[in-house]
């Protein structure tokens, strides 16, 4: 099997039903690529207006064209581009987006702090900054997206957040930071579900474990090979998960269906959680794309 085989390429449709979140303004974060854009078309799908935006605005505007033009004609959702782009390490560039989402829309009603990433490190090389990086990015990034939804407008009117983290359960091997960043995030959620809970506002995370992603694949290029080689038989469902299944657990958690679940994170996996994730071999990081921007002592 590879990443690209049809049996983890299936035709995709929505298990939802049509309107559910018609008259629903969303935010996805990252939402032009990968797992970020199977949720801005499946909320677009079910009826949601989905406002996507990241540093890179031009990837947003294609993206969204391109969702739009998948949509049926049945739907009331769509997908739009943020009025600027953003970069979640920039607080001014998160209070800016969301008082123009409603400026423009009147409402945010779900939020999905999907944008994030980081790179392949070994701890005793990771720099103070290297390190602040992918905390700027993934926990306090989170914190401000989740922090201004619900002062401009969720703490009045009631809401739904998702935050996507990562599958750590047994550590991050070479992704410490991203690791214990993504810790954060679950346990903040643990925090925020209960102080926001009398606001209305229920707060849950979705853990992926490895999916598969055009844009992962671009990210990892050759090392995909490797991945298949030495993640994938650890993986008990022996595939990669589907950008799309992370959507589905996505949506049901912002749907009425969940309407008692805060605070949950429900691990998308494929039962990686209960396995151990075999420490790669330095020396086949030096065939990831990235390792070549690794600080010069972190390379062999
Ligand atoms: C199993 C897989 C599952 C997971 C899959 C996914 O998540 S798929 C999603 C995948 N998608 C994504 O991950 C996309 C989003 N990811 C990103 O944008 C970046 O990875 C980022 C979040 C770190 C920002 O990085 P940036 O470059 O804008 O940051 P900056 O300019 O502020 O630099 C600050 C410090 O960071 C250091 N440094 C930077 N790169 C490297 C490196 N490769 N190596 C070592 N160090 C590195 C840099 O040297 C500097 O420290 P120094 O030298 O001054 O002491
Ligand atoms: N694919 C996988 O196996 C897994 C992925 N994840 C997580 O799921 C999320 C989506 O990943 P995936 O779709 O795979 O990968 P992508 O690289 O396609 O998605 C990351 C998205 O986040 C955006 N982004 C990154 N940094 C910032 C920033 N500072 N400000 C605003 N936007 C930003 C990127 O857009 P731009 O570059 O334009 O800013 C991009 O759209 C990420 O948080 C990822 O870490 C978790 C587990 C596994």
């Amino acid at each position: 099997m590879t990443s690209s085989d049809e049996s983890i390429r299936k035709p995709w449709k929505s298990c939802f039903r049509d309107g559910l979140f018609d008259g629903q303004v969303a935010l996805v974060t990252g939402g032009g690529t990968g797992i970020g854009r199977a949720i801005s078309l499946e909320l677009a799908t079910l009826g949601a207006i989905v406002v996507i935006a990241s540093r890179n605005r031009s990837k947003c505007e294609d993206a969204a064209k391109e969702i739009n033009r998948q949509l049926s004609g049945n739907s009331k959702g769509r997908v739009v581009v943020g009025k600027s782009s953003l970069n979640i390490r920039k607080e001014e560039d998160i209070e800016n987006l969301i008082a123009s989402i409603l400026e423009e829309h009147k409402r945010l009603d779900i939020v999905v702090n999907n944008a994030g990433g980081q790179f392949v490190c070994p701890a005793e090389d990771l720099s103070n900054r290297g390190f602040s990086a992918v905390m700027e990015t993934n926990l306090r990034g989170t914190f401000l997206v989740c922090r201004e939804s619900f002062n401009q407008w969720m703490g009045e009117h009631g809401g739904r957040i998702v935050n996507i983290t990562l599958g750590n359960r047994n550590g991050m091997p070479y992704m410490m930071h991203s690791g214990a960043a993504r810790a954060g995030v679950e346990n903040m959620t643990a925090t925020l579900c209960t102080e926001w809970i009398n606001s209305d506002v229920r707060v849950n995370c979705v853990r992926p474990g490895v999916v598969y992603t055009d844009s992962g694949a671009e990210n990892y290029g050759e090392a995909e090979d490797m991945l298949l080689e030495r993640v994938l038989p650890s993986i008990p469902a022996k595939r990669f998960g589907t950008p799309e299944e992370i959507s589905s657990a996505v949506t049901w958690l912002l749907c009425e269906g969940a309407s008692y679940v805060t605070g949950a994170i429900l691990c998308v996996d494929g039962g990686s959680s209960y396995t151990f994730l075999p420490l790669i071999d330095i020396e086949d990081a030096a065939h990831l794309p990235f390792y070549g921007k690794l600080p010069k002592k972190a390379r062999l």
